[in-house]
């Protein structure tokens, strides 16, 4: 059974179309990163597996129940980290864990579920005085509260310097081993990268990519960018080079030519080149990074057309 099932999932807001269209299945114990820049859909899709938002059209499944019908079950098997959570001042951090404690109807010791975030030594601190990290991971505190099927985690990296995001990756991976599926929405890939088997890529309301971390990182792997310092080259020369085989585009500013090609065609490149009269000064290799990548999805449709 699926952890996550969204068929034909439409949401609109009166003209503008939040989500469409969306097919997604997240598979039990699996660590799904949900990717997009700002305003690409993921915090309503969020929003519609916890019956927060209902969809315009299309049918969403959460942990084998129907989340609008059975969204009280739904909630009570999901750990949620809210985008934006903020504490509350005056409280002590213990104190926060007892209120999730409450509400879900859990009685396991709060100190338990402080050590499981790192927050021992600061349960009784106000989490006014808590840093940002701190603030995160008492939320994430608070979402494992009753060690839920399903965590859906929205932006838990945000504002956290590299070793707080570290922090909160190493809870996620704990979680999933303890066979948690978890949902973690993020815009940087790199946040989710180390962490997610699987991630979906949304863009302005649809899904246009969902694959393996593994195969992201082939695709990512098989073209690389090749930077030739020239004499000068033509129109005529670029044209040369973008006839041979493996070879997805070339352009030049004159003094440099710039090449995206497979790594084994790059001494056909500077051969092609040296005969069209062309002088190469220089050359390097840059391979495209996992980032590139998720940049060439996410970005405007020129961009993607250049660097895909
Ligand atoms: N309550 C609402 N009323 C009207 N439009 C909305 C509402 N909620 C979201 N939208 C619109 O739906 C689109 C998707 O927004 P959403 O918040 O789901 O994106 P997101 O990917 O979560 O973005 P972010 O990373 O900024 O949180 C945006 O165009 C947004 O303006």
């Amino acid at each position: 059974m699926p952890a996550i099932e969204l068929s034909n999932v439409t949401k609109r807001y009166g003209d503008v179309t939040a989500v469409r269209d969306l097919d997604l299945t997240v598979s039990e114990g699996e660590v799904f990163g949900f990717l997009g820049p700002n305003g690409a859909g993921k915090s309503t899709t969020i929003n519609m597996l916890l019956d927060f938002v209902r969809p315009t059209s299309g049918t969403v499944r959460v942990l084998g129940h129907d989340a609008q019908r059975e969204s009280v079950t739904v909630r009570q098997r999901t750990g949620v980290l809210p985008e934006g959570f903020d504490v509350y001042n005056r409280l002590t951090g213990r104190k926060h864990i007892e209120f999730a404690l409450r509400s879900k109807d859990v009685d396991v010791d709060p100190d338990e579920m402080l050590a499981r975030v790192g927050l021992s030594d600061a349960a009784d601190r106000k989490a006014g005085g808590y840093s940002k990290g701190m603030r995160q991971r008492l939320a994430l505190g608070m979402a494992l509260v009753g060690d839920p099927d399903l965590l859906i985690l929205d932006e838990p990296s945000s504002g956290l310097d590299p070793a707080g995001a570290k922090e909160m990756r190493d809870i996620v991976r704990r979680e999933a081993d303890r066979g948690a599926t978890v949902f973690f929405s993020s815009h940087v890939l790199g946040q989710v990268e180390s962490v997610c088997d699987r991630v979906g890529i949304m863009r302005e309301g649809e899904l246009i990519a969902e694959d393996s971390i593994e195969s992201l990182r082939e695709a990512a792997g098989g073209d690389e960018t090749l930077v030739l310092t020239v004499d000068s080259a033509s129109q005529d020369d670029l044209d040369a080079v973008r006839a041979l085989d493996g070879v997805s585009a070339a352009t030049t500013d004159g003094g440099t030519v710039t090449v995206s090609c497979d790594s084994g065609a790059k001494t056909k490149v500077i051969a092609a080149l040296e005969d069209q009269g062309v002088t190469v000064n220089d050359f390097e290799t840059q391979s495209a990074s996992l980032e590139d990548l998720f940049l060439s999805y996410t970005e405007d449709e020129e961009r993607t057309e250049v660097s895909a």
